[in-house]
């Protein structure tokens, strides 16, 4: 793990398509570029559509030059480059990529670390694995990893499913599970800004916040992702997934050291003690949305029932609100309120930790309130924390002002935050599995909203489009807040 310079082929299965084009193949040049790579390794891309490697290398440069906006200056970065034309399900295609990985490990004197990407479709992940143990591509001098790209599952039962097949031929200490949130610098943070502060260590509990409120708001609709979308919804896309993790790292318990395990462990308890929703519970703890017609920054968009692939009668969420119980001492009646969707007023994640008010409010002694102290983290766009505290307002004795103490983690100069696949992908290369995550995470978050996804498919949402695009969602996700006295931060620093 301490190796930082990792020399490994990348074989990325789904070479040709999006995730690879936008997000793999420019990580990888970021990552030579800042000479976390050397010259001991290689890229293998396989897909179906035939190319030669001059094509294919041509292909990666183009579109790491697109992606980056720069001209690709390192020629030699792009020798690095082969292609494998290959059907997922042809059994002899394997044997003829283990020959050319053989190759590719002698040219460039890498010692059989092999990391196999699936960017692909899951319906492929357990063929793929099974073919990669059987024609012998996962036995090396070096080490195999395996990196398995989200829906991990559709429900529990079919992750499951999905994991017990990717086992049969690696272990859990070979899979890397892609969560792209744990690689973003500000998610990676939250356990900094907790745990190396003695100010807000004691006050993180019960005692002393009132709620916290994650929030990831999209102004993009599904794109070219219908298909997939109409069947996932938000639950499944977003909060199964990212916004669990995050709560996970928020409500976690300092680990007894910064391993991978013992991080992995203090989240899943999390996980595990998230109170289960019954049937009847949904209704109240959650809010779905579908966008409906509307005008996102100037623009007139259509409603979701009118995107490309997407049933005109669909009964799919673009929008989940939800309030989260965590049932242990440090946690018990605090309110982890997320909302998630898309269309939405503005592109922002962002997590607000409301203190609770002080004992007596001796400033004002009307029925006026100080303002609640905040801690917010902004994880994107803009990247940094700010703290909202109370002073005293000048010249004017026992008044009061709010003020913010600001610090933007992405406006330093020449500091560029690295893109979060960029980070995993070293990681994976690293054998650090810190940012993925375990098969125990996806367990406990998919038993979570495995109630929530029954109970909305067997219920037709009659108020169907609920908010319109280009707003922060239905009345309802406020009126979530509202019961408990409680509302929405603003995104946008006018707090
Ligand atoms: N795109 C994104 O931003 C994100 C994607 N993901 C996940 O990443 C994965 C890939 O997504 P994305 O890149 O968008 O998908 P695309 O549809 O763009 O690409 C699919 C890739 O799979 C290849 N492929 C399809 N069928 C076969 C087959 N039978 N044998 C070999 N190769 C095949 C295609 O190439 P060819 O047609 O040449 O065979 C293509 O390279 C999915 O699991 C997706 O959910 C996750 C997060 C974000
Ligand atoms: O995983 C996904 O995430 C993106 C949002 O990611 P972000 O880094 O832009 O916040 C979302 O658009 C997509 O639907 C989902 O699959």
């Amino acid at each position: 793990m301490n190796d930082v310079q990792p020399k490994a082929t990348i074989v990325i299965f789904g070479a040709t398509g999006d995730l690879a084009k936008r997000k793999l193949f420019p990580s990888i040049y970021k990552l030579y570029q800042k000479g976390k790579l050397d010259e001991q390794f290689a890229v293998v891309g396989v897909a179906r559509r035939p190319h030669t490697d001059e094509s294919f290398r041509h292909y990666v440069k183009e579109t790491i030059e697109e992606a980056t906006k720069q001209e690709l200056i390192h020629e030699k970065f792009i020798s690095h480059f082969y292609y494998h034309s290959l059907d997922a399900t042809n059994t002899q295609s394997y044997k003829q990529l283990n020959e050319l990985l053989t190759h590719v490990e002698e040219q460039f004197h890498i010692p059989g670390h092999r990391i196999f990407y699936l960017a692909m479709a899951p319906e492929f992940f357990g063929t793929i694995t099974s073919h990669l143990k059987s024609e012998g591509l996962t036995t090396t001098n070096g080490w195999t990893r395996l990196v398995i790209e989200k829906p991990f599952g559709h429900d529990l039962q079919s992750a499951q499913k999905l994991n017990e097949a990717i086992r049969q031929s690696f272990s859990e200490e070979q899979i890397f599970r892609i969560d792209h949130y744990l690689g973003k610098e500000m998610v990676q943070n939250i356990e900094v800004i907790r745990f190396a502060n003695a100010i807000f260590e004691p006050l993180w509990n019960n005692r002393f916040i009132a709620n916290i409120q994650i929030t990831s708001s999209e102004t993009l609709g599904v794109e070219d992702r219908g298909r997939y979308y109409d069947h996932s919804g938000a639950l499944r896309d977003m909060v199964q997934n990212h916004m669990l993790q995050m709560v996970a790292l928020l409500a976690m318990e300092p680990p007894i050291k910064l391993t991978t395990d013992d991080i992995r462990s203090e989240k899943v308890k999390v996980l595990r003690a998230l109170r289960p929703m019954t049937h009847d519970d949904v209704e109240t703890y959650f809010v779905r949305g579908q966008y409906g017609r509307g005008i996102v920054r100037g623009q007139q968009v259509v409603g979701y029932r009118e995107e490309h692939s997407v049933d005109p009668n669909s009964n799919t969420e673009t929008f989940v609100a939800g309030k989260l119980m965590i049932d242990n001492f440090r946690w018990a009646g605090v309110p982890f309120y997320i909302r998630t969707g898309k269309r939405m007023t503005e592109k922002s994640t962002k997590i607000v930790v409301q203190f609770k008010d002080v004992p007596m409010n001796l400033y004002y002694r009307t029925s006026e309130h100080v303002h609640p102290n905040l801690l917010v983290i902004h994880i994107q766009p803009d990247e940094g924390i700010t703290l909202h505290l109370n002073a005293k307002k000048s010249g004017e004795s026992m008044k009061t002002t709010p003020i913010k103490l600001d610090y933007c983690n992405n406006c330093i100069d020449g500091i560029n935050t690295p893109e979060a696949y960029e980070k995993l992908l070293y990681d994976c290369m690293r054998g650090d599995a810190t940012n993925f995550t375990h098969w125990d995470e996806v367990a406990a978050s998919w038993s979570f909203v495995d109630t929530i996804s029954e109970v909305w498919a067997n219920t037709k949402a009659a108020d169907f489009p609920n908010y319109e695009a280009g707003s922060m969602g239905p009345k309802k996700a406020d009126e979530l807040l509202q019961k408990d006295g409680f509302h929405w931060w603003p995104l946008n620093g006018t707090m």
